[in-house]
């Protein structure tokens, strides 16, 4: 009778599009230029102030100069109204997997649960000044992570009939009915709940749609400016803080008329007779009692230095109470408590803790500590894999006799890096499996606020339907690890499909990512019980990127 034993058998219809081979990649090929990207579509980490900034393309240091973060802001919130189609063409560019971010902090608490954004409602006549008050808001606020979003791109679909009404300037574009409120409410929802979003692009010159949307994904503030933007219950339970621009009638007719001519391609005959017979009567009717709902009516718009102020500091207040010190918090916990179920440790064999000890030696050279990581990474990944699912499998020998193995269940297993240290084992996962798919996430400390941020990643396309073995040569505090698994629940990866690998982990981390993510395995190879104030684990390695690529500690 033939013995059973497992087998890690390739799947059969492995993907053609494996991406394995980039796993080599250096960061010149991680980091191209931006405007070189050119990749399909898929999931999206909107930039700073999105959708009408200009995207900031982050850059490692070891690729080309770095940008202090004062000047990633500065870049990442100007704003242009006159420019708001040929930013969004910008913004559009970005719908590539490949994704930059100009650090993002994090954006859940030390559960791994969602923090929701602070959603500012700004609502007012047209051309009172609302864009105009976001943006000295998003400059004020000097940060990053503020999404803005307008009404304007809610605007219903006109029939021929409505076009030609649009094109006479006979069509109420200031009328409740104008506007696709079931969207523009789902839209602002999901964007609370930090979920991607597309979003329509309107043109006024046509008063369409354009056929491509802009894709937006979570912030820590978002702006939602319009002239109806209180309007209905379902908007103002989304808004956190509701501001009413006042301006002066006459102002706004101004504005509106050098505005139009210059920028929506309209006739000064058509704008007075759509603003008297529609836009006057409207705001009237329908946008000037909505001030009834505010909290703040800032008079003369953005030119109201005072009132902007104010709300910024309320803004900042308000962030002050959803925020935290996520890596502090990580690290002091959970001290002394059982390790949780999901945690898949190597046996302790005498060969495991004889790479260790190659690996954990300070006096190891380089080559000696490639050559043992390697082994033990291997050892990690391998280790990895047989904790799949397997479903039985018979072949037959060349003898003619049949052999009762086994194959894995799945042949949707991609890994995911964390770089820099994750990246070393990109390649024992290809080794093991053949025509893997890797994606990219680069995480990176802020060393004055100690927090990690998320830089850049690229991931595989329609990962939410894959295992993934997400790899980090160690796991301290475990905040890096958990921004990464939030990345991959963001974009709609099961919890439970989700496998975290790693040389070496400390006794808090393990915990932190197992009470945030209950259903997350858990594989390394050794436990560390603690974390130095410097967030290493101790006894630990020191610091593993460092030391396999050779280069020396920076910014700690
Ligand atoms: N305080 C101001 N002084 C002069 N022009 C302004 C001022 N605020 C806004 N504008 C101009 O008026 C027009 C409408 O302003 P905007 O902020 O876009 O208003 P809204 O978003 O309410 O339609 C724009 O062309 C803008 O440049
Ligand atoms: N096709 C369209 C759509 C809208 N309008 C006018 O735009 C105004 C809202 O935009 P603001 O930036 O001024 O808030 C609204 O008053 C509509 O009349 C348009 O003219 N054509």
């Amino acid at each position: 009778m033939a013995a059973k034993i497992t087998t890690f058998e390739p799947p059969s219809s492995a993907s053609s599009d494996s991406e394995c081979g980039e796993t080599q990649a250096d960061f010149s090929e991680v980091f191209p230029d931006y405007e070189a990207e050119e990749e399909k579509s898929g999931n999206f980490y909107n930039t700073p102030a999105s959708p009408i900034t200009v995207p900031y393309c982050a850059r490692p240091p070891s690729a080309g100069s770095q940008k202090s973060p004062k000047a990633r802001r500065q870049r990442t919130t100007s704003i242009n109204k006159s420019s708001k189609q040929t930013a969004s063409e910008s913004v559009l560019r970005t719908q590539h997997r490949t994704i930059y971010t100009a650090g993002r902090p994090p954006w859940y608490n030390s559960a791994g649960q969602q923090v929701e954004p602070f959603v500012i409602g700004i609502c007012g006549g047209s051309a009172s000044g609302k864009t105009t008050v976001a943006a000295k808001i998003i400059a004020a606020l000097d940060m990053p992570w503020v999404t803005l979003l307008s009404m304007d791109s809610f605007y219903k679909v006109l029939n021929e009939k409505q076009h030609h009404m649009a094109h006479d300037n006979e069509y109420n574009f200031d009328h409740p009915d104008a506007f696709d409120f079931d969207i523009l409410v789902s839209t602002l929802q999901r964007l609370k709940e930090g979920r991607k979003v597309e979003v329509p692009i309107y043109n006024f010159v046509t008063h369409a749609r354009e056929a491509r949307t802009k894709t937006m994904y979570g912030a820590n503030v978002i702006i939602f400016e319009g002239i109806l933007a209180f309007y209905g219950t379902k908007l103002l339970n989304v808004l956190d803080m509701k501001i009413f621009v006042d301006t002066d009638a006459d102002i706004r007719l101004a504005r509106r008329l050098r505005r139009d001519i210059s920028q929506r391609g309209r006739e000064l005959d058509g704008v007075i007779k759509q603003y008297t017979n529609m836009v006057q009567p409207s705001f009237n009717h329908y946008i000037a009692p909505l001030m009834t709902h505010a909290d703040i009516i800032v008079p003369r718009g953005g030119e109201n230095e005072v009132a902007i102020h104010l709300i910024v500091q309320h803004v900042h207040a308000q962030l002050q109470l959803r925020g935290f010190k996520l890596r502090e918090e990580l690290a002091h916990s959970y001290v002394g408590q059982s390790l949780p179920e999901t945690v898949h440790l190597l046996p302790t064999t005498p060969q495991i803790r004889g790479l260790h000890t190659f690996i954990r030696n300070k006096d190891t050279p380089r080559d000696e500590f490639i050559f043992y990581s390697k082994r033990l990474i291997r050892l990690v990944i391998e280790y990895t894999l047989s904790l799949m699912a397997f479903v039985e499998k018979t072949v037959e020998t060349p003898q003619g006799v049949l052999y009762n193995g086994k194959r894995m269940a799945t042949n949707k297993i991609c890994g995911v890096s964390i770089l820099r240290a994750g990246e070393t084992m990109e390649q024992a996962v290809c080794d093991v499996y053949k025509d893997i798919r890797i994606g990219k996430i680069l995480i990176q400390t802020n060393f004055s606020t100690g927090e990690p941020e998320l830089f850049y990643l690229r991931l595989p396309k329609d990962i939410k339907d894959y295992k993934v073995i997400l790899m980090d040569a160690t796991v301290a505090t475990g905040a890096a690890a958990m921004m990464a698994i939030r990345v991959l629940l963001d974009h709609d990866v099961p919890e439970s499909n989700i496998l975290i690998v790693s040389l070496l982990m400390a006794e808090s981390g393990v915990h932190s990512i197992a009470y945030a993510f209950p259903e997350v395995q858990i594989v390394t190879s050794a436990i560390d019980p603690e974390v130095n104030d410097k967030f290493y684990v101790m006894p630990g390695i020191g610091n593993f990127g460092d030391r396999y690529f050779g280069t020396e500690p920076s910014g700690e």
